[in-house]
């Protein structure tokens, strides 16, 4: 029998943690169980709201959208919805612009039906209202029901935008257990990418002195722990099992709205998914779910990091090096310009990409190599391992299984830290000059 989280035990106070920062979470109520359904009524009453606008989209409505409305009715609950009726839904500026325009301004919490875009849209444009909002979650397929920000896509870029988490967040079991399988394994694998972003986490705090939190890492470790554990059962739509993984992705939701951002959740593993949804949207190709993406770029950086731990540096010639900045821009720029023109952080001026800062980096790195490798070895588990935990579940582990050419694996692998300003193994690979030996080995692989 596998772990159980307590969700409460975050909740509702604030946390002196041994980081010196003081956590806390706006959250008041989770409640991922048996006929959830039943209690959303209550919980809104609880809460103090009387007017709830309801917010889903065709395939969430046809989830859970009859039963939702039929508790609030029982209940003397007025309230107004609003169905999208895109197939993709994408949350972009148009998709805000429709909700935006549908809005009722009687209504006093906005009640976001469905999964990560649904929730996102719903977050931001609360906190844009100056509003509450809640989440009626229809399936476990990642992890941004109750983090701060809101991943939202503007001028073609995948942009993180601080927000607001919601006061509650319900989910009921017998209804996340029927949503598609597929949706159920980006859950997964969306909780799988935890091992790579928590090293890259780690990594920064030892390279680059970037504020750390054990606490919260062990906390996210946890959780990733319970959601391995239950990995047969979770192929079985066990309740039990299902909400063990609603309850892990809650959690690792709780733990960015602790630091204030998506650091202890998102790493070189995300980047490479927003990458390759940027470049699928702007080739107008069927998208891939988020946590999909995240498990096959999970798999594909434990595979670098395992590469990285039995190199052998000479740092004095790495650091004399010279940067083609030209050509690689050209190579950033074409790779780039369909997908994301916005992107910009790429001149030699910014600190990554800075010759100097790149050495002062190569200095730490080649002063606490030994520490380095030994935090690699103990903190990922093999690469075979994780693919086999995927395919066992049916899911994808390869990127040509979700139409990611060998291309796209060498680019994201040279260009995808662009997409964020934060320092992961990507780093690592453009300071000791392996972006490219890589990239090619990785491509191949595959
Ligand atoms: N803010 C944050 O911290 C985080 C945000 N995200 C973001 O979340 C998004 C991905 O969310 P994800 O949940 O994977 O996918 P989506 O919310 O995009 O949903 C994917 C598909 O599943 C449909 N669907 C949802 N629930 C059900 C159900 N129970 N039964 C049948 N179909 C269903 C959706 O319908 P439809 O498309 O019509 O909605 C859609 O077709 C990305 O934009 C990602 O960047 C991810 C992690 C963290
Ligand atoms: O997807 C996320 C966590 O799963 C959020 O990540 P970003 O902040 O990189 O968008």
């Amino acid at each position: 029998m596998a772990t159980k989280l307590n969700l409460n035990d975050y909740l509702g106070h604030n946390m002196n943690c041994t980081c010196g920062e003081e956590h806390k979470t706006n959250l008041k109520i989770v409640d991922i169980d048996k006929n959830a359904v039943a209690r959303l009524p209550k919980h809104i009453e609880t809460l103090g709201y009387k007017n709830p606008f309801l917010v889903a989209d065709v395939n969430t409505w046809n989830a859970a959208g009859t039963q939702v409305t039929k508790e609030l009715e029982t209940a003397n609950i007025s309230y107004k919805k609003y169905i999208f009726k895109d197939n993709e839904l994408v949350p972009d500026e148009k998709t805000l612009g429709s909700l935006m325009m549908a809005f009722p301004r009687d209504c006093d919490v906005i009640v976001a039906i469905g999964s990560g875009t649904l929730n996102d849209l719903c977050k931001f444009s609360s906190f844009q209202l100056g509003l509450d909002y809640m989440v009626f979650a229809t399936a476990p397929s990642m992890d941004g029901f109750v983090s701060i920000g809101a991943a939202l896509i503007t001028d073609y870029v995948k942009t993180t935008y601080q927000a607001h988490v919601p006061l509650a967040v319900i989910g009921d079991t017998d209804i996340l257990a029927a949503a598609p399988m597929e949706m159920i394994t980006a859950g997964l694998g969306d909780i799988l990418g935890k091992y790579t972003c928590l090293l890259d986490w780690k990594m920064a705090h030892i390279i680059t002195g970037e504020y750390y939190c054990k606490t919260i890492a062990d906390m996210v470790k946890e959780a990733v722990e319970i959601v391995v554990e239950e990995s047969t059962r979770i192929k079985d739509r066990n309740p039990e099992a299902i909400k063990a993984v609603t309850e892990a992705l809650v959690l690792s939701g709780i733990a960015m709205s602790f630091v204030g951002n998506s650091r202890p959740a998102s790493g070189s593993e995300h980047h490479f998914s927003h990458y390759w949804e940027m470049k699928f949207q702007a080739e107008g190709k069927k998208p891939v779910l988020h946590g999909i993406k995240v498990g096959i770029g999970m798999i594909i950086v434990t595979k670098m990091y395992e590469m990285l731990e039995q190199e052998h540096f000479d740092f004095t010639s790495l650091k004399e090096r010279s940067f083609d900045y030209a050509a690689w821009e050209k190579k950033v720029n074409d790779c780039y310009q369909d997908a994301a023109p916005g992107i910009i952080a790429l001149e030699e001026k910014t600190q990554k990409n800075n010759l100097s800062e790149r050495n002062k980096r190569l200095t730490i790195l080649e002063e606490k190599w030994s520490e380095i490798v030994q935090t690699i070895r103990e903190s990922l588990p093999s690469s075979a391992e994780m693919e086999s935990l995927l395919s066992c579940l049916g899911a994808p582990t390869k990127p040509a299984q979700i139409g990611i050419s060998p291309q796209l694996v060498e680019d994201a692998i040279l260009l995808a830290k662009e997409v964020r300003n934060r320092f992961t193994l990507l780093q690592i690979l453009w300071d000791t000059g392996l972006s490219e030996s890589y990239a090619k080995t990785i491509a191949n692989l595959h």
